[in-house]
């Protein structure tokens, strides 16, 4: 089998969108922006789709959502020059040639989601080949069914968040992830702010629930260090991307500093990213997400690492590329999992993109043992509310 074409399409969606609101979470350009509207350059309102086709016909999908034009750039000009001809099968010798072919610009950043995208449709190409989902590839099927924590929870009204979090605890969510919608540049006002969004969402779901703190890079060293301690009693399961992602000392400070663990990675790349977070235990939780990080070639080994340092795995964002990889090992105990909502952050544009994207029942996900490759196909139904640029 060889690889005949690439095909990389930005879809820029231009349907309806909720419009951003103030202080909606936390972020890394809080510091830096006069304007509430800092959650702008978080947005991802546009996704690339790799399409690669074999010359026995078999089409493999992928995608990106980071940057996803410049990926498509990548894509076109210096990843596809390396995998056609290929036989996708020797998977790990493409994923070194991508890699090495780029290293001097691209090991970290968009170029690594480019590589992710090509990587995650070599993985469908070859789980369609032998008829078998990409988890059985890898390790096969580790639980009966994935167990899933709800996450949005963006700052809104309080009044708004426990009526959301109320709403999906009656659909059997047994832990959610909010955001924090203060930070720094928001003084004592936003210290409290923040603590009455933890008090608020705790009185509805209680603690025989998980709760989930998510900072989006919002916060900085001294500010988390004065709010970990006020955060203790309202027991987390676990404080998110507290600090910027080059911060990995500040990481690590934060990680000892109380009982609250400490998480992140969905802003970290390829294996040595998280050598160096494990080694400094930079984070008890590891949240790459596989169409950043290398795609399943690297997660998989990522996957190895965890377990070797006994710390979990739960990738950012849910959707199936990552959903493959949590199934196949013990490392990873649950997923993220975003539902269908309007257009807001861009998240949720997966589901207006791809069929195939398991709902969650009852605080689960399941993944087919007959649905070969990823198990995702190209939706038809929301084509209209895309400019698609080839
Ligand atoms: O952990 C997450 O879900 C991510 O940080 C989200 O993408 C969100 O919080 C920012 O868009
Ligand atoms: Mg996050």
């Amino acid at each position: 089998m060889k690889i005949k074409s690439v095909r990389a399409r930005v879809f820029e969606w231009k349907g309806k969108t909720v419009p951003p609101q103030g202080n909606f979470c936390s972020n890394a350009m809080d510091l830096v922006y006069s304007n509430t509207e800092s959650m702008s350059t978080f947005r991802f309102h546009s996704w690339t789709v790799v399409e690669i086709e074999t010359d026995d016909g078999i089409i493999g999908l992928g995608n990106v959502a980071l940057a996803p034009a410049i990926a498509k750039a990548i894509i076109d000009q210096y990843l596809t020059p390396l995998v056609l001809g290929q036989d996708p099968w020797d998977y790990e010798y493409l994923w070194q040639r991508m890699y090495r072919a780029t290293h001097a610009w691209g090991r970290k950043g968009v170029t690594m989601a480019a590589i992710s995208a090509i990587d995650l449709a070599i993985w469908d190409i070859l789980g369609k080949s032998v008829n078998k989902p990409v988890f059985k590839l890898l390790g096969g099927r580790t639980k009966e069914k994935i167990p899933v924590y709800y996450s949005k929870l963006y700052r809104t009204d309080l009044k708004e968040m426990q009526n959301e979090a109320e709403k999906f605890l009656n659909q059997g969510f047994t832990a959610f992830k909010m955001r924090f919608g203060y930070g720094p540049a928001h003084l004592q006002k936003g210290v409290a702010e923040n603590l009455k969004s933890v008090e608020a969402i705790r009185e509805v779901i209680g603690y025989d629930t998980d709760l989930m703190l998510e900072c989006y890079m919002g916060w900085n060293l001294e500010y988390a260090r004065r709010m970990l301690p006020k955060l203790e009693k309202f027991e987390p399961r676990w404080l998110e991307e507290p600090v910027i992602a080059d911060d990995i000392d500040g990481y690590a400070e934060l990680n000892q500093l109380t009982s609250i663990p400490i998480s992140g990675g969905e802003h970290e790349f390829s294996l040595y990213g998280f050598k160096q977070l494990l080694d400094k235990k930079a984070v008890s939780v590891v949240q790459y997400d596989t169409n950043r990080v290398g795609g399943i070639t690297a997660a998989h080994k990522i996957n190895a690492l965890c377990e070797a340092y006994s710390v979990p795995v739960i990738p950012h964002a849910g959707q199936m590329h990552n959903y493959h990889l949590t199934m196949s090992t013990l490392a990873s105990p649950m997923s993220e999992y975003f539902p269908m909502f309007d257009v807001e952050v861009g998240n949720e544009l997966f589901y207006y993109i791809f069929d195939g994207e398991p709902v969650a029942e009852n605080g689960f996900v399941q993944l087919d043992d007959n649905k070969p490759g990823l198990g995702l196909s190209l939706k038809t139904e929301f084509l209209k509310d895309f400019n698609i640029i080839e």
